[in-house]
């Protein structure tokens, strides 16, 4: 239940909401108490003026009194009519003040959660799985919403509905009282379980669905491989088992739905029955008029929703607590990687690793051992390597993503960590290796660099890309949608983009990790001579396997296992005829 005390800083910032919410809702309980009243009074006037009309028959007096008695009880049907509507409107408001706090504090928290996830760093993400992600942000905020709204407003509801009608009851007659209540503890037990019951079957049904959903999102966004493969049958009957399971598991859920309103109007009628009997018997004894049988029969029915609503609730809160546990435990997870200065400083792109090793904290893999070069500002650094051998990671440290385990990067003599994370990644701009591209259209995906860049910067970035060519012959140009992760190109497209989208930026180091596997060698050439312009005194990092995109740069590093086991500029890396030279003759074996 203490996990729940993380929502008070929201329930207090909407605390207004909620005092205006607590007010309505005595008020609509006063307009739902007060008509009893006014049948206990109706129903007795009919029954004494049935006698007296009686003892008045053949008199003068006798239509004057009918006529008197139909315009009271026009007068208490008017009224109960009246405190009927009074109650709607109140009720109306009160679901306007607590169900509106309730949908703003889902709001608020659902941005804090996602705020929270974007700050932490990758090794989060690789040990936690997307639908996990999405779960929390989703599915358990829906749940605590529950808490927030419904469940604050029932128990509300149920503590001041409990107070007035069991007070007026027990001023009336505590005997018809007891006997009255009698059965409702057992409505409210009962629903705490059947609702416990029904929450588990709920989760089974939800787990399926969720499973399912992965299914289908597979099946779609592999459907190359499976219609290749020839496969639709075999995904047809899986998913056809994933349905099957899916059915019977709502079915189950029906039978215990269908058993829940039985149990509950058989408890209020036994409650009805009690309250018949017995009050039967007060009459009897002259301790109460017949109206009060009527006027408690209200009183039960007013309390039946407030007892079985303490079941319902009490299984909420447990719910809203068990999720909002999940929240904390990733709203406790705090970034390992942080700005450790507010200072903005225009940085000139001088880069130097020095003894830089790292353990990727999730895997234990030692990427880097002790790895040393510098690279000028304005200079091209080519990084070549088998793989494995470190590469991405180096683009990854140089963007910040992870920290080194030990040694130091230092931009312009000065530790990366000491700049402030959000300027420093502005400056350095990454075309990493698994291309993502959101679906929306090329140049929406180009301009996510610099949302504010204009029409002559998005198609030179292109031009220098290589890209501008492909855009011109398609129908909608840069307008062009590119589907889910950019399905409707092709590799190469892909990663002109993302080469795009680097260059937009205007970066002093940029990083183009593998970006250019997927071109021809014409394409390559024209997009590192362009790199070599539009990067003029600043940095350039190239990674990759062909030689041809390294053979340009001003200084070349091999990487094998971490480590640089060859360094220099082409001739002088011919020269040595190591594993450069090798890769050399290979490649330009298999261009000829
Ligand atoms: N995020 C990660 N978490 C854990 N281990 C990782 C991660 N990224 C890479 N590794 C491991 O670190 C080592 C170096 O990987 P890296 O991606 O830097 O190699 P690479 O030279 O870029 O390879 P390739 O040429 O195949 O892209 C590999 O053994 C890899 O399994």
């Amino acid at each position: 239940m203490k996990e729940l005390a993380f929502l008070n800083k929201y329930i207090i910032r909407y605390g207004f909401r909620l005092t205006l919410g607590i007010i309505f809702m005595i008020v609509s309980n006063i307009f739902a108490i007060a008509p009893a009243q006014v049948v206990r009074y109706a129903l007795d006037l009919v029954i004494d003026t049935f006698k007296t009309q009686e003892l008045l028959k053949g008199t003068a007096q006798h239509s004057v009194f009918i006529d008197d008695f139909f315009q009271t009880v026009l007068l208490y049907g008017g009224l109960i009519v009246l405190m009927a509507l009074l109650r709607g409107v109140f009720l109306f408001l009160v679901r306007q003040t607590i169900i509106v706090m309730s949908r703003l504090i889902e709001y608020d928290l659902k941005n804090d959660i996602f705020e929270h996830y974007q700050k932490l760093t990758l090794s989060f993400y690789r040990r936690n799985n997307t639908g996990d992600l999405m779960a929390r942000i989703s599915e358990d905020v829906s749940k605590v919403r529950m808490y927030l709204g419904p469940a604050i407003m029932y128990s509300i509801n149920m503590v001041i509905s409990f107070i007035l009608t069991i007070g007026i009851m027990l001023s009336i007659n505590p005997t018809l009282t007891f006997w009255a209540l009698f059965p409702l503890p057992l409505l409210s037990i009962s629903i705490y379980f059947v609702n416990n019951i029904i929450n588990k079957k709920s989760e089974l049904i939800q787990q399926q669905l969720s499973s399912m959903s992965t299914f289908v999102q597979e099946a779609f966004s592999g459907i190359r491989v499976i219609k290749a493969f020839v496969r639709e049958k075999e995904s047809l009957s899986q998913f056809d088992e994933n349905a099957t399971e899916y059915q019977n598991r709502q079915l189950e859920l029906a039978k215990v739905n269908s058993m829940f309103y039985p149990l509950m109007l058989f408890l209020i009628g036994l409650s009805t029955i009690l309250t018949v009997y017995v009050g039967g018997i007060e009459v009897e004894k002259g301790t109460i008029t017949p109206g009060v049988i009527a006027e408690f029969i209200m009183y039960v029915t007013l309390l039946t929703w407030p007892v079985t609503s303490l079941g319902w609730v009490t299984s909420i809160v447990q719910r809203a607590a068990a999720s909002q546990k999940r929240i904390n435990e990733f709203l406790n997870e705090a970034p390992d990687i942080v700005s450790t200065s507010n200072d903005k400083i225009n940085i000139e792109g001088n880069l130097r690793f020095d003894k830089v090793s790292l353990v990727y904290p999730d895997s234990g893999i030692k990427a880097l051992n002790e790895l040393s070069f510098e690279i000028e500002s304005g200079k091209t650094l080519a990084i070549l390597g088998t793989t494995g051998s470190g590469k991405s990671t180096v683009a990854n440290l140089i963007s910040r993503l992870y920290d080194p385990t030990s040694g130091q990067i230092l931009i312009d003599g000065k530790d990366l960590k000491e700049y402030n994370l959000h300027d420093i990644r502005s400056q350095i701009n990454m075309a990493p290796q698994d291309v993502f591209l959101f679906s929306n259209t090329l140049r929406n995906n180009i301009a996510f660099a610099k949302t504010d860049a204009s029409e002559e910067e998005i198609i030179q970035a292109t031009k220098d890309a290589g890209l501008y060519e492909n855009i011109q012959q398609m129908e909608l140009g840069l307008d062009t949608l590119v589907g889910e992760r950019g399905i409707t190109l092709s590799g190469g497209q892909k990663q002109r983009t993302t080469i795009a989208r680097a260059i937009l930026g205007n970066p002093k180091v940029l990083v183009l990790d593998d970006s250019l596997s997927a071109v021809d060698t014409k394409t390559e050439n024209l997009i590192l001579n362009n790199l070599q312009r539009v990067m003029r005194n600043k940095t350039s990092i190239i990674i990759s396997h062909r030689v041809s995109s390294a053979k340009l740069a001003d200084k070349i590093l091999v990487l094998h296992e971490g480590k640089i086991v060859e360094q220099g500029t082409h001739d002088e890396l011919i020269e040595i005829k190591g594993h450069y030279n090798t890769l050399f003759d290979q490649q330009s074996k298999g261009n000829e």
